[in-house]
């Protein structure tokens, strides 16, 4: 993270009215352009000079630029005057809230979407609705958005403006012509899309008189600042060196610095009614800033807190090791503070056989899983492994017992009387020539289909459901691939099924291997056994003795490798010579050999057990999205 100055360089004046304030977000499928579209914004309001622009400005992760991927949302102030049919020009004051565009991160969407009364809906020209447009669309029409249409790089060889324009007005109503058409890259059209928000996006309401309450929809911990606390003001005001109160849980601070960021932090004279911007209170734990909570003022406090948000869910699941077992406790420090940035992290510790202590790790998909190692690893310096990553289960024993599984080792080995797995609604775009194709995709992930529409003649609109676990791992990847990239996806979770799931572990030698263990589907066990075994006879070195590899379900042993004993050259000294003397020297190596047999476990070093899981995992699910 850049360092940002402590304390902001201009000083603005105090809050704007309300009828002078709009606050939107971007929505768009990933790669539509929203960064690019705002670094235009940001550049035409003339809040970033031309030649301090870099590309997606708001990214601020190091993470986020190299993928470039949105992850964290960013609230950020432009001004924007726009001329009346008088002539006179009106300053306005734009809040804009980017947010992230990949499907794990629709919480955060959701989060930024209540802070907003607007959002700009963008479409690349050359691509077409895709299946986040339509899922951030529904969000954005369940918050009462106004939606602003708008199709983006239009400079694009290949853009189809007309026909998609006709797609997107029939999606969110109104006329083709309605439909903006800009391009991010080159800036044609951002500034009548700026007049349109003006136009088009309410006001926000609120009561300035009332006591204040504002909503806490981001927490961001930042190493020179202490927690910056991102607020959208809904009643009354907030003023420096007041004294606040966190509604949810009553703790009071003290209003050290009030701001907006525009794009870098500018503190104000406070923050009034529809206003965004940001708190700092000397905090050092995002916790006591909590997200979805609703801030007042101590002495005269709000009756009533604002509706929040619920609590993100975690999805996947997977064990987070130093490779250095010394490390333990500054892992554990790394994701207290990535925690406080992070609502979506949840942890817990644990300790394997063969990989020591580490975290049980919560994440709401693949992506934020790698994107938290990566974070873990390049902001902290830590060198991690992490397990095969699974979903939770809930298992009904025989005698009704219940049992929540969020580690294949909790599998219970009692009698089992059900399974029940996370199942998604999954929504896929797809040219119509690949329906067959996704088709059989789904049918080899267990998937159910529940409907299907035609969305225009050439693109087809398919709805499943599918198991979370078959849909977390590599199967938008697969679905890339097999469609030529042209198909999309989007779920979100929808209850859970019953499933014929088994556990099976990896034994070497007799001895099970915890981070081996894995819950997978019946048909698909023998099929996991037989991979992983083989894996893991490549990797294991050699020993004086024979090693058996196996995979099993229970007792029962499904496939085997065997790693093959070293033969150390005894002979290698004896050129020629005496036969006897060979057949002796033989006859003292099977000794030996024998009696290493005998000899405990396996010695496997910790290197192979980290191969083993870094490289891509034997159900081959471990792919990136
Ligand atoms: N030709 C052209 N390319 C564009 C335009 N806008 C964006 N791009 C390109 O499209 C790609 C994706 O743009 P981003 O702005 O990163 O997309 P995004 O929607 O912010 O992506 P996420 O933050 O990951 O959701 C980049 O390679 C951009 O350079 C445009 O108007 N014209």
């Amino acid at each position: 993270m850049p360092a940002i100055p402590t304390s902001a360089a201009r000083i603005q004046p105090n809050a704007t009215s309300p009828e002078l304030i709009r606050n939107f977000c971007i929505i768009a499928h990933i790669d539509h352009g929203k960064s690019t579209l705002a670094d235009r914004m940001l550049q035409l309001t003339g809040v970033v000079q031309a030649r301090d622009m870099r590309a997606q400005y708001l990214d601020r992760m190091d993470i986020e630029r190299e993928r470039g991927i949105t992850i964290k949302s960013q609230a950020v102030r432009m001004p924007w005057a726009v001329v009346g049919e008088d002539g006179i020009e009106t300053p306005h004051a734009l809040h804009m809230i980017d947010t992230p565009g990949h499907v794990d991160f629709t919480y955060e969407v959701s989060r930024s979407l209540a802070a907003c009364e607007g959002a700009v809906l963008l479409v690349d020209a050359a691509q077409g609705i895709e299946a986040q447009t339509l899922a951030n669309l529904y969000l954005a029409m369940e918050n009462e958005l106004e939606i602003i249409p708008v199709l983006n790089k239009i400079d694009l060889p290949a853009a189809q403006p007309e026909k998609y324009a006709e797609e997107i007005a029939h999606l969110v109503g109104g006329e083709p012509e309605d439909v903006l058409k800009v391009s991010g890259k080159t800036g044609v059209g951002v500034e009548a899309l700026l007049d349109r928000i003006v136009e088009r996006i309410p006001a926000p309401t609120g009561d300035a008189g009332a006591p204040s309450r504002a909503m806490i929809f981001d927490s961001v911990y930042d190493t020179y600042r202490g927690v910056v606390t991102y607020v959208r003001v809904i009643d009354g005001s907030l003023n420096p060196r007041e004294r606040i109160a966190m509604m949810s849980t009553g703790a009071t601070h003290e209003l050290l610095e009030i701001g907006v960021h525009s794009p870098e932090p500018t503190i104000t004279k406070g923050l009034g009614v529809g206003e965004v911007g940001y708190l700092i209170t000397g905090v050092k734990d995002v916790r006591q800033s909590k997200v979805g909570d609703t801030v007042t003022n101590q002495h005269k406090p709000a009756t009533e807190a604002l509706e929040g948000y619920s609590d993100p869910k975690p999805m996947v699941f997977s064990g987070l090791y130093p490779i250095d077992g010394s490390d333990y406790p500054a892992l554990r420090d790394a994701l207290d503070k990535l925690k406080l940035n992070d609502a979506a992290l949840n942890y817990e510790p644990e300790t394997s056989v063969a990989l020591g202590f580490g975290f049980r790790v919560g994440f709401l998909g693949l992506l934020h899983l790698e994107i938290v190692r990566e974070r873990l690893e390049r902001e902290f310096n830590l060198d991690l492994i992490s397990t095969a990553p699974n979903v939770i289960y809930d298992v009904t024993l025989e005698d009704g017992e219940k049992v929540k599984v969020t580690n294949p080792s909790e599998f219970p080995t009692g009698k089992i009387g059900e399974v029940r797995e996370p199942v998604v609604r999954a929504t896929i775009l797809t040219p119509s020539e690949f329906v067959g194709t996704v088709m059989g995709l789904t049918t080899e992930r267990r998937g159910v289909q529940i409907g299907m529409d035609y969305l225009s003649e050439d693109r087809v609109e398919l709805r499943y459901t599918l198991p979370m676990a078959e849909i977390v791992f590599d199967f938008f990847d697969q679905l890339k691939s097999r469609t030529r990239g042209y198909a999309s996806l989007d779920y979100e979770p929808s209850g859970d099924q019953t499933a014929d799931l088994v556990k099976v572990d990896i034994l070497l030698q007799g001895d099970q291997v915890d981070a081996f263990s894995a819950i997978v589907h019946r048909d698909k066990a023998y099929d996991y056994g037989v991979l992983m075994t083989a894996k893991l006879k490549e990797i294991i070195p050699r020993q004086q003795f024979e090693v058996p590899v196996q995979a099993a379900i229970g007792a029962r042993v499904i496939a085997r490798e065997t790693v093959r004993a070293m033969r150390k050259d005894v002979l290698a000294k004896c050129y020629g010579g005496d036969i006897s003397r060979k057949r002796k020297l033989l006859e003292k190596q099977k000794e030996g050999k024998k009696r290493m047999k005998n000899i405990g476990s396996v010695e496997v070093p910790k290197d192979a057990f980290i191969a083993a899981l870094s490289s891509e995992p034997a159900s081959g699910k471990d792919k990136k999205k």
